[in-house]
């Protein structure tokens, strides 16, 4: 078995003749949390649709788990064990925290649409659900509607929900966006727990959140990979320092120790 479960050769996405995505060669190691960062309009969100199958490559090739994944659908990678957060379960704001990650799971075993409504048989994934919740700290919640979560919790319910896929490799994109401090130091804590045992991309923005999360960090900007290697070296890296600056100073400040 390799070491390497994605790996992508080459990875381009061009939009009307412009790079968003240039000549991307990623190798993601079996059993690691491995960052996507970069200032804006890096490439992060096209690079992680391209792996996630949202978006089709111009050119290149994507790997998963020594098989050619480039040309399938998002549900059939998703079947393979890559799943990317939120990608089959959205959370339904009227349905309880319970019911969201019940009907997860009820998909997940191949569950048929009729059966839904059958509360004998969701009640089933009960055990299951809860134990998932309890997973990403939201015992206590189960009978609140979706909707009415803080949106910390409705990101940690979403990884519930993505946890119900049993992926082996989870792809996230920028779990901790728009949230509260105290919210990002609970969703690190909780992308650290849930990576036991799994492998994890993560697209973020800002090098702090990655700092004390990811084994390798593999810098884009404008499209291209500009380094690689663990925090340290990163964000040391007067390439990197440059890039971030050029865009951002607030995020260097904040992420790069100097
Ligand atoms: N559908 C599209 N059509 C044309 N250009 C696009 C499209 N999607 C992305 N781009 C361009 O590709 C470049 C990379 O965008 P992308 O959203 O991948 O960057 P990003 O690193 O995720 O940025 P941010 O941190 O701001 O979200 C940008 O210049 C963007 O304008």
């Amino acid at each position: 078995m390799s070491d390497i479960l994605l790996e992508t050769n080459g990875l381009t996405k061009e939009f009307m003749g412009f790079v968003a995505v240039g000549d991307v060669s990623l190798k993601i190691r079996r059993g690691s949390i491995h960052g996507l960062i970069g200032p804006n309009g890096a490439g992060k969100t096209t690079c992680f649709n391209l792996l996630t199958k949202f978006l089709p490559p111009t050119r290149g090739t994507i790997t998963y788990d020594g098989r050619d994944i480039t040309g399938m659908k998002p549900a059939e990678v998703a079947r393979l064990g890559l799943v990317r957060s939120f990608q089959i379960s959205a959370v339904f704001p009227h349905l309880t925290v319970l019911e969201n990650v019940r009907m997860a799971l009820q998909r997940q075993r191949g569950g048929s649409f009729d059966f839904w409504r059958s509360d004998s048989i969701l009640r089933r994934y009960d055990d299951r659900a809860r134990a998932l919740l309890a997973d990403v700290g939201l015992t206590g919640y189960e009978r609140l509607p979706a909707g009415e979560l803080p949106y910390g919790r409705k990101r940690a319910l979403e990884i519930a929900t993505t946890l119900a896929m049993e992926p082996q490799m989870m792809l996230l994109d920028e779990p901790t966006a728009g949230m509260a401090h105290e919210d990002v130091d609970r969703i690190v804590a909780l992308v650290k727990r849930v990576a036991v045992g799994r492998t994890v991309l993560l697209v973020e923005h800002n090098l702090k959140v990655v700092a004390g999360l990811c084994d390798t960090i593999t810098v884009l900007t404008r499209g291209r990979v500009l380094a690689e290697g663990d925090y340290q070296s990163v964000a040391r890296n007067p390439e990197v320092i440059a890039a971030y600056l050029g865009t951002e100073a607030h995020t260097v400040t904040e992420g790069v120790p100097v």
